[in-house]
This record gives C-alpha cells, sequence and structure tokens, in this order.
C-alpha cells in the first residue's frame, strides 16, 4: 500500500487534473503464511490478482516490489517503468545483537528467503535458521515476542515505512548478495491499449539506471528458471556508463556456492545477464541446481 500510495502522489504531481484511486488488493502470497514462499507452488504470488484485476477492467496500473515480479510476464502485459531503487542489502535486525557476527551458537535467525538462508549458513554454521513469513509488521512482531534472536529483512521496506531505527546493520553486499531487483518498484500495464499510451504516461516514472541494473540482474534470474526455489542473488551497480554484475547460486544448505562477476557497457543489460549466467554454468551450477532439488526433496519428505 505504502508503494502504491508513493507512485500515486508521482503521479498526481504529473497529472494534476486527473484522478487517481487506488484498488488495495491481498494476493496469494500475502496469504499463504505458513509455508515459505519456495515451497508455495507457482510463479507469481504477489502478482496474479492485480494482473486479473488489469485484464478486467478494474485497474489501469498495478505497482509491484519488483523482486516479486515473475520474469517472463503472462502473454498481454508488460512493465512499463522501474522506479529509482531504494536501499538494495538486507538488513540484520535484532534487539539484543548488533550482528550476525555477535551472535552465539544456537542463536534462531529468521529467514524464510533460501537466498539468506543459503548465505548464513556457509558464513555462520553455528547459527539456526527458521522460516519467518508475512508483512513487515507480523515479521518485527515475532522478533519483538522473542521467536528469534535476529531476522533478516529487506533494508527497503524497512526504510519505506519509517522503520529505519530497527535496522542494527546493513549485510554488505559482498557478504549477502541482494536477490534480483530487490528494492526496485515496477509498475505494470496492460500491453498495446488503444485508449491510452500508458507507457508514455509512465515514463516521466522510470529511473534508466535503475532499470538497466535490474533488466541485468533479471537475465541471471531468467536463466536459472526464474523462481524462489533455488538461492540465487543477481545485483549490478553503475558507474558512469559501465555496469558491474555480480551474481551467485548455491545450495540452501550453504556448503556449495557458484559466484561470478562481469563489467560491460551499462546500454547493453541483458548481454552482461548472459555473460555472468554463462560464467554461472560454467562452473558447478548444474550440479548445485541438482542438489538444490534433492535438498527441496529431502525437506519435503
Ligand atoms: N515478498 C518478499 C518481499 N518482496 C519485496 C520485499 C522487500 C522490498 C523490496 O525488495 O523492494 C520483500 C520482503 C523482504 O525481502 O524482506
Amino acid at each position: 500500500m505504502w508503494q502504491a500510495e508513493h507512485v500515486r502522489a508521482q503521479l498526481s504531481l504529473l497529472y494534476p487534473t486527473c484522478d487517481i484511486r487506488i484498488l488495495g488488493m491481498t494476493t496469494r502470497g500475502d496469504q499463504i503464511l505458513d509455508r515459505a514462499l519456495s515451497k508455495v507452488g507457482g510463479k507469481g504470488l504477489f502478482v496474479k490478482e492485480l494482473e486479473v484485476a488489469m485484464a478486467e477492467g478494474r485497474a489501469d496500473l498495478a505497482v509491484h516490489s519488483l523482486k516479486d515480479v515473475p520474469m517472463d510476464l503472462p502473454e498481454g502485459f508488460e512493465l512499463a517503468a522501474v522506479l529509482e531503487r531504494e536501499d538494495p542489502r538486507d538488513a540484520f535486525v535484532s534487539n539484543d545483537y548488533a550482528s550476525l557476527a555477535d551472535l552465539p551458537a544456537g542463536a534462531v535467525v529468521g529467514t524464510s528467503s533460501l537466498r539468506r538462508q543459503a548465505l548464513i549458513a556457509a558464513r555462520y554454521p553455528q547459527l539456526v535458521i527458521k522460516p519467518l513469513r508475512g508483512n513487515l509488521d507480523t515479521r518485527l512482531g515475532k522478533l519483538d515476542r522473542g521467536d528469534y534472536a535476529a531476522i533478516i529483512l529487506a533494508a527497503a521496506g524497512l526504510k519505506r515505512l519509517g522503520l529505519p531505527e530497527r535496522i542494527r546493520a546493513v549485510l554488505d553486499p559482498a557478504d549477502s548478495l541482494p536477490a534480483a531487483g530487490q528494492g526496485a518498484m515496477a509498475i505494470e500495464i496492460l500491453s498495446g491499449r488503444s485508449d491510452v499510451d500508458m507507457r508514455a504516461v509512465l515514463a516521466p516514472l522510470n529511473h534508466e539506471a535503475t532499470a538497466r541494473a535490474v533488466t541485468a540482474e533479471r537475465k541471471v534470474s531468467k536463466v536459472f528458471g526464474g523462481s524462489c526455489q533455488i538461492p540465487l542473488a543477481a545485483f549490478a551497480t553503475l558507474t558512469g556508463d559501465q555496469m558491474t554484475l555480480r551474481a551467485m547460486v548455491g545450495t540452501p544448505d550453504g556448503k556449495r556456492f557458484a559466484t561470478a562477476a562481469a563489467s560491460g557497457p551499462a546500454d547493453a543489460p541483458e548481454r552482461l545477464g548472459q555473460q555472468v549466467a554463462d560464467l554461472l554454468q560454467g562452473q558447478d551450477a548444474h550440479d548445485i541446481l541438482a542438489e538444490c532439488k534433492a535438498q527441496a526433496d529431502a525437506a519435503d519428505a
């Protein structure tokens, strides 16, 4: 809702005579809270209902966290704008400890993200990772109740909701490489409407540097099937007209990783994404993916 309000405010400034209303919606991703997203089957868990609303003419655009948007949208939909990125990093949140390194052996860390789980297990094998789902308030509530010694959240969500003081430490991307698209919002529309050029309407909201970075990141994710079922990270940074992209795939237990990085012209983000994905494939990414599947099957059994 914060994100929708943010877009509405920007559009109101651009188009003061336009009446912009928010149609609040709940998605399957919001409703199913007893399972990790990696275990809830299907793609687009946070976007499908919004697409249905657009297809039925009840909404003209949908505001998403880009991290939750599938790499391939259903036929007839497209992303019209990517907004300037908020902090892309993961945040360490705790009432008692200052950082992951501070936690005693056996301390319980909350996250339902396979990526965060793998990264923590690799660096801090003495910690215990337990699932944590729900919106931000729910997750913070569970921490405050004492269910966890610490939890890991996206810094972007905490900052947007005015809770930056809950961040005890931001995780350095070198230790905890962000998910593709983390911290960025995207606006989705129906393609090819004849009555109004929505792309042109929304173009002023597009942030070109962010759009390029996330295009490279999402390309890596796409090559690996673009799902929440494997620990995958991809993070691009821009310096002038050059882009550097780093990515990793690993196993949920944190025992195996493939990592890769490359730089290239910022105006060819897909090529850079493919290049980094190829570098990952050149390592034992294939084996790692097979092992992810084995670990998921074992966890389900
Ligand atoms: N469905 C999970 C999700 N999707 C986007 C964000 C955070 C906000 C962002 O990345 O823009 C989160 C929560 C989290 O990672 O803690």
